[in-house]
């Protein structure tokens, strides 16, 4: 068989929400019960910048001033981290991705559709708070307020209308992740229980 169509069997969630929405966070809980694999695009671009290559050089740059790099170039990644884990993975958690609607179709048309898009939401004076908080221990070169405040208002343009475009399929579930992480996570592995 070949490896896509082994992707094709496992379920695809994709998990959506604003900088520091804690999409990570409950990523890994999800990890730890369900054994799902976590791919985020930010952590994949990241390790790619930590490699030192040309292209790595290009992606610190753009993820500096927190706007998007290349379609593609987040698409290649993830799908070459889905097919390196393709013959153990009952499912995957695709975190921070789609960042904007093109981005989903061209998943699609490459890869398979998702069953469910976890939609990570918090106000945005609790996601800079996070984030400036994570700030002070990160090294994340995108954790300083500047930086912060492009994000979120990428994500209101830009990935907000994933959200629009997912409700649509009725595959969407909205999180309350102002809640403490373990109740989120209640509601995460509801949402995820459901799919069966
Ligand atoms: N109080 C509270 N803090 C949280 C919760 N979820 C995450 N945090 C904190 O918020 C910060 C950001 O969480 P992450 O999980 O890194 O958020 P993210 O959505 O992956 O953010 P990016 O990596 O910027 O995409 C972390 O320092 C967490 O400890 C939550 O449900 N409640
Ligand atoms: O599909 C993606 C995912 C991430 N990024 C870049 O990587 C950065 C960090 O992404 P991450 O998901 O880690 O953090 P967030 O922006 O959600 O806080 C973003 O600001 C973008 O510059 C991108 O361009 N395309
Ligand atoms: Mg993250």
């Amino acid at each position: 068989m070949f490896l896509l169509d082994k992707i094709k069997d496992a379920k695809i969630i994709f998990v959506v929400g604003g900088p520091g929405s804690g999409k990570g966070t409950q990523c890994e809980k999800v990890v730890a019960k369900y054994g799902y694999t976590h791919l985020s695009s930010g952590d994949l671009l990241r390790a790619e910048v930590a490699s030192g290559s040309e292209r790595g050089k290009t992606l610190q740059a753009i993820m500096q001033k927190g706007e998007l790099v290349p379609l593609d170039t987040v698409l290649d990644m993830i799908k070459d981290a889905m097919i390196a884990k393709a013959d153990v993975s009952k499912g995957f958690l695709i975190d921070g991705y789609p960042r904007e609607v093109k981005q989903g179709e061209e998943f699609e048309k490459k890869i398979g559709a998702p069953s469910l898009l976890l939609y990570i939401d918090a106000k945005p004076e609790t996601m800079v708070k996070r984030l400036v908080k994570r700030g002070e221990t990160s090294g994340r070169a995108d954790d300083n307020e500047e930086t912060i405040k492009k994000r979120l208002d990428l994500y209101y343009k830009a990935t907000e209308p994933v959200i629009a475009f997912y409700s649509g399929r009725g595959i969407v579930r909205k999180i309350d992740s102002e809640l403490p992480v373990d109740e989120v996570f209640t509601h995460v592995a509801k949402a995820i229980d459901d799919l069966k």
